[in-house]
Formats: structure tokens, sequence, C-alpha cells
């Protein structure tokens, strides 16, 4: 890695840091709602590949606690977030925690079951699977995963607005 881009990652693991997300990935999140504005009129949204959960508390800060703390706000109608990862996370406020596999159907209709069977206003995926460092190998999974959250976003998750975005 360069000088440049060592300070770069640096700023933002500070700037991360400073503001309490849980990793810097939290940016690249915020920096796509700032250009496309992807957040307005969401009310259930899926977090793909969740762990350790930064874009989660994006969206537990862009969502959930604007509305719980909106005079106007009733309990049903606060947004509905669920996660989704392999790992287990610490809690996120507003953020339900699914652990398992995106790749198994049965974890989407755990998601739906949240959802009261309706489906996601918004599905948001920075998956990576743990890499082997053999090439082939690494590049298969990673088509896999991709393939995967495609699947599950025709299948169960997508109503209105579709945004995916898979870590590099
Ligand atoms: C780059 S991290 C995600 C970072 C997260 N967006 C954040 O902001 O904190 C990639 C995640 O993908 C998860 N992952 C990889 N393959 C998965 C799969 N098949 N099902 C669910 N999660 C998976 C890993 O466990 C890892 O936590």
């Amino acid at each position: 890695m360069g000088k440049a881009s060592r300070d770069k990652r640096d700023i933002y693991y500070r700037k991360a840091k400073e503001e309490g997300w849980r990793a810097r990935s939290a940016f690249k999140l915020l920096q796509i709602d700032e250009e496309f504005n992807i957040f307005e009129g969401v009310k259930r949204v899926v977090d793909l590949c969740a762990a350790p959960g930064s874009w989660s508390q994006v969206l537990s800060r862009k969502l959930y606690l604007p509305s719980k703390q909106s005079p106007v706000s009733k309990d049903g109608e606060l947004p509905l977030i669920v996660a989704i990862d392999l790992q287990p996370m610490a809690p996120i406020e507003g953020v339900i925690q699914v652990q398992g596999d995106i790749t198994n159907a049965r974890t989407a209709e755990v998601v739906i079951r949240h959802f009261d069977g309706c489906k996601a206003d918004l599905v948001v995926c920075d998956g990576a699977p743990d890499v082997t460092g053999l090439h082939d190998m690494d590049e298969f999974v990673q088509s896999q995963l991709i393939l995967a959250a495609e699947n599950s976003l025709q299948k169960y998750f997508v109503e209105k607005i579709q945004v995916f975005c898979i870590a590099s």
C-alpha cells in the first residue's frame, strides 16, 4: 500500500473511531446515500453480510433513531431493519439480527417473517467471504456470494429500490 492510500485509510479509520462507527466502511454507505438519497421513505431494509455492523449503525442512525425520536411517529410505524451475517455482532438499537448464511433460502424466509410477509424497500450488501489466498477459489466463492445475494434480491426482498454493493 502506497503512502497516499495509507494516509487516506488512516483518515477514515480515525474518523470512524471519533464518530463511533464500528468500521470505516460506514462511510461507503453514507457516501452512497449522499449521492443517491437511498433512505428516503424506506420502512423495511435488509443489511446482507452485516458484521461487525457499521452499515447497520448507519441504518439505525439514519432511519430508526430519527423516526423513534419524531414526536409524530407511532410504534407500529418505526422502520424495520434486519441484519444478516454468518458472525454474531453486538446489538445495535433498532436492528434485528439474524445469524445465518445469505446463500441459504431459509435465512431469507426468516427475514420475511420479520417483515410480516412484506418485501423490503431497500437491500444493502457489503459481502466479502474470508479469503484463502488461492485466487481461483477466492474468486469462485466471491462470485457465489454475489449470485446468492442477487437471487435473494429478486426472489425475496426487493419491492421498489435496489442497492447492491460488494466490498472490494
Ligand atoms: C466486509 S464485511 C461487512 C462489513 C459490514 N458491512 C460493516 O459495515 O460492518 C463482510 C461480511 O460478509 C460476511 N459474509 C461472508 N459470506 C457470508 C454469507 N454467505 N452469509 C452471510 N454473511 C457472509 C462475513 O461474515 C463478513 O462479516
